[in-house]
């Protein structure tokens, strides 16, 4: 008896020539309308899936096969005899090849004057309940979602005339991921729609964008893979222009510096190093800011990651060249910047869209046996209520330092301490376990520079500690959150040493 292949395909790319292989390798082809009508146009025979249910599509295509003589066809056991009689009962064919792709709900939402009602539309139903219906049954039946499988069941057909097991087993499984991915997707949409803050599962789908030769250390296994839809100003939408492939901790601390570097609008250069920012420079243009960001720690910056916020020009180039890196981001390149800077095989350079993206994103934190989610911490000063308790109030230079060095605290690990002026980083003290020990890292970088310098810290003051050392070395004013049950201790000190100091009510720890 004849073989029969179901194909119903919404992206018809390639489905022509399959049909075509398929249907000079014997197989009976039965389609949907629009697919059905692409095959037929190409001249290969095609029956109707309302022929062989003797029923027509119904609903707008809402009802097409859902019919059990398609999943009859499906999900029966070829080779039991109970299963065998029922089909013959029910003058049931069985489907030994299924081809399937689903309504594009993805490329729908990502529209962007969607309306629900479209996007409810492009929900699968029939698609996803013939592919999970296949793969279930794949001992006997061969499902492909993907048109680039198509040229591995045609060769296996051509040399064997029969789809191996273990291709069938793992064309199945991709099936599962597929459809579970599709679902997230649109659970995604609905759980939005509705409103759902902590839903009760989570159900999430990212898409492989490539697979790393290790992870944060050799013996680690790793991958990196993107949010669909997820926001285009970032590492996982960087284009590489030059350079060896990125690695887990490159991808990392890229992450890092772009997050710093979004948070300035005028030109400025942030380095990273072991996804702490080293130095953060602002400047009139790049090649300053830039300038700043290196002499904030020179040493540090070797072997770094620098993320700039304007077109990299061939002075900044020059510059940049001087020193070791490990990559640099920027939204684009001069072409004289980039032959400069690809005198270097092994830098990586890349850009990215440099571009306000408001998408709602959440932060997953995995720990053992479970998974944290947060919202990324998107507060700024422009938000916050600050109280100023001291007798001295900050000058207007004063003011843009304690702004720039808030924007740059919250990215550094906590306890974070950020010593630096209006326009860069002098000392950064992150990561330790108490705050005066990052103080001390900081304003001990700074050295002389902290002379009229300001300080940050991402949350309060435990005890007046940190106020005496950031006096002790010439700082002029501090920011940080207030809300330590001493605070007054910090205040009084302040005031001791003619300090300005601003309290933010909001904290920014990172860990
Ligand atoms: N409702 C059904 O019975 C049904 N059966 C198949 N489909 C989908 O219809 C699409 C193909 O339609 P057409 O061949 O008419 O272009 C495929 O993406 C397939 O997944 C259906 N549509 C949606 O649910």
């Amino acid at each position: 008896m004849k073989k029969r292949a179901l194909i119903s395909v919404s992206d018809k790319t390639g489905i022509t020539s399959f049909a075509k292989e398929l249907h000079e390798l014997g197989f009976e082809l039965i389609s949907t309308g629009g697919t059905k009508k692409a095959i037929q146009e190409s001249g290969i025979p095609v029956l109707s899936v309302s022929d062989v249910t003797g029923f027509p599509e119904i609903l707008e295509g809402r009802v097409k096969t859902l019919n059990p003589y398609i999943h009859g066809g499906l999900l029966a056991k070829f080779d039991e005899p109970g299963h065998q009689a029922q089909l013959e009962e029910h003058k049931i064919t069985p489907i030994q090849l299924v081809c399937v792709n689903l309504y594009p709900f993805q490329a729908t939402i990502a529209k962007e004057d969607v309306t629900v009602e479209d996007a409810i539309e492009n929900i699968d139903i029939g698609g996803p309940t013939m592919l999970r219906a296949s793969a279930k049954n794949h001992q006997y039946v061969t499902v492909v979602v993907d048109p680039s499988d198509y040229s591995i069941v045609v060769d296996e057909l051509k040399a064997a005339g029969e789809v191996k097991f273990e291709t069938r087993r793992k064309l199945a499984a991709k099936v599962f991921r597929h459809t579970a991915a599709y679902d997230s997707m649109i659970s995604q949409y609905m759980s939005d729609l509705s409103g759902e803050e902590n839903p009760e599962s989570l159900t999430v789908t990212y898409e492989l964008k490539q697979s790393l030769r290790y992870g944060e250390n050799p013996h680690q296994k790793a991958a990196f893979y993107r949010k669909p839809l997820g926001s285009s100003f970032s590492i996982a939408n960087a284009t590489q222009l030059h350079g060896k492939e990125l690695s887990y901790n490159n991808i990392n601390d890229a992450d890092a510096a772009i997050q710093i570097v979004k948070e300035f609008t005028e030109p400025a250069a942030v380095a990273i190093k072991h996804s702490n920012p080293c130095g953060v420079g602002t400047g009139e243009d790049i090649f300053t800011a830039f300038t700043r960001a290196f002499e904030a720690d020179s040493v540090s910056i070797f072997g770094g990651i620098v993320a700039l916020n304007r077109e990299v020009d061939a002075g900044t180039a020059k510059k940049l060249h001087e020193i070791f890196l490990e990559i640099v981001i920027a939204p684009s390149f001069s072409d004289e910047a980039l032959e400069v800077l690809k005198g270097k095989k092994n830098i990586r350079l890349l850009t990215i869209p440099f571009t306000k993206d408001d998408k709602k994103e959440v932060k997953f934190t995995s720990i053992e046996g479970g998974l944290l989610v947060q919202d990324f911490d998107r507060y700024s000063l422009d938000d916050a209520t600050i109280t100023i308790p001291t007798d001295k109030k900050p000058t207007d230079e004063e003011w843009e330092a304690l702004k720039f060095g808030w924007k740059v605290v919250k990215h550094v690990k906590s306890n974070a301490i950020v010593v630096n002026n209006k326009e860069m980083t002098l000392g950064v003290g992150a990561g330790q376990m108490n705050r005066v020990g990052s103080a001390k890292i900081a304003l001990e970088q700074a050295g002389e520079k902290a002379v009229g310098a300001v300080l940050a810290s991402d949350a309060f003051f435990p005890m007046d500690d940190t106020v005496e050392a950031a006096a002790k070395a010439g700082v002029t004013a501090i920011i940080q959150t207030g809300g330590s049950i001493r605070d007054e201790d910090s205040i009084k000190k302040a005031n001791e040493y003619g300090i300005a100091m601003v309290l933010t009510g909001v904290r920014h720890f990172k860990h």
